[in-house]
């Protein structure tokens, strides 16, 4: 058997849905969400990121080869110089200032989730490590289709939350995602159905911690 990075993905399908389709992001896409919660999540997002940008520091430090830490660097261009780039830019847009971002306490679901991807990567290879990231890298991606070929999202200037679909459906991130895919796809390709189980858990695990995620957004939890 040889797997490829959707059939993570359909071994996870119900934890999967519940992530792509969750309320924060059908809200976000009929304009319905309330500005608290998005403002909630921005600022919970750029901690998210700057940890998510050093999981790619480590995935460079684990590449044992001159493709892995291209792939490597280039993950991590993708979220300092395009995602945070615009993030630190919506956030302006929105009302909080960088020095507002650089005090900002922790909220648990940030911890928890950039923690579970840091410490799989510093246990596991370089295979778990990527595993762990791929709900962040390949789920907004999709997100942003889901949206897109969903009836009751609302585009252009009928949507405050316009800009944040606009970011992750635009072509620098979409080839991010595909070359995670591809990555992904060349390396479980090797995988046995035993070490492909392993691999299941990580990715089920960061998928239910991406809802949490969405969750604490919603709630405007601390
Ligand atoms: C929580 C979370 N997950 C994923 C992404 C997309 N890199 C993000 N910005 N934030």
């Amino acid at each position: 058997m040889s797997y490829r990075f959707d059939d993570l993905t359909a071994a996870c399908h119900d934890d999967w849905r519940a992530y792509i389709e969750h309320d924060f992001v059908r809200q976000l896409g009929s304009a319905t969400l309330s500005e608290d919660a998005f403002r909630h999540y921005l600022k919970q997002d750029y901690l998210f990121l700057i940890h998510f940008a050093r999981a790619y520091a480590l995935a460079a430090y684990k590449s044992p080869s001159l493709s892995d830490l291209r792939h490597a660097f280039e993950g991590m261009r993708a979220i300092v110089d395009v995602e945070l780039d615009l993030h630190v830019g919506f956030c302006r847009q929105w009302g909080i200032s960088e020095e507002e971002l650089a005090q900002l306490p922790e909220a648990k679901a940030t911890l928890a989730y950039t923690r579970y991807v840091l410490d799989t990567g510093n246990r596991g290879d370089l295979l778990d490590l990527h595993v762990a990231l791929a709900p962040c890298m390949v789920g907004y991606g999709e997100i942003a289709n889901w949206l897109n070929a969903h009836p009751a999202t609302r585009r252009g200037g009928d949507n405050p939350f316009d800009a944040w679909i606009a970011m992750y459906e635009g072509e620098a991130f979409q080839a991010a995602m595909r070359a995670e895919i591809d990555w992904l796809d060349a390396r479980l390709a090797d995988a046995s159905p035993a070490r492909f189980a392993e691999l299941t858990r990580i990715f089920r695990d960061a998928t239910r911690l991406e809802i949490d995620f969405w969750q604490m957004g919603l709630d405007l939890a601390d």
